[in-house]
């Protein structure tokens, strides 16, 4: 049984859907999961649960206004999370090229800085491609969750 604390930036809704189906799913599965919709740092660091970011990509490879004040305090404070684990799903949309996914780099570059553990490699998920992000994050959250 593993607790997740999963980090949402969304801004139509996709991410958060996919976040709450992880939750669901892997509840079932017998694991703890907690979906922060307006993540604050307080939520990482009263606990050592496994940090999972679920976010989408706005604006120019930004990042969602829900998630963007717990982006900037973790850049501003660095509560340092030595070895961590942690994980990002991303989605995006490939048609806007250089700036593909690049929340989930935002998101991962911030984590390191507080030397967290990355965990697998990041699922970028194409709006190009698929209308059901959480048919992907499922499978790969399941791997992941074996590396943890
Ligand atoms: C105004 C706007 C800007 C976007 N900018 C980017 C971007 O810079 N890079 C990217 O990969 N996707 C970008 N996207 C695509 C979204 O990340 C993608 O559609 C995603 O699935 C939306 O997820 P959400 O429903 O959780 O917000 C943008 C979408 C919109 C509407």
């Amino acid at each position: 049984m593993t607790s997740i604390r999963i980090l949402v930036g969304s801004v139509y809704g996709g991410a958060l859907l996919t976040a709450r189906t992880l939750k669901k799913e892997l509840e079932g599965e017998g694991h703890h999961v907690t979906v922060l919709e307006n993540p604050v740092l307080d939520d990482i660091t009263s606990n050592n649960d496994a940090l999972l970011v679920c976010t989408s990509t706005t604006g120019q490879g930004e990042l969602p206004a829900n998630l963007l004040p717990f982006y900037l305090d973790l850049r501003d404070q660095l509560p340092q999370q030595p070895g961590r684990p942690f994980g990002i799903i991303v989605l995006g949309d490939s048609s806007y090229g250089d700036t593909f996914c690049g929340a989930g780099d935002l998101m991962e570059e911030a984590l390191y800085e507080t030397a967290a553990r990355k965990v697998g490699d990041t699922l970028r998920i194409d709006a190009l491609e698929t209308m059901e992000p959480e048919a992907e994050a499922l499978p790969w959250v399941r791997g992941w969750l074996e590396q943890v």
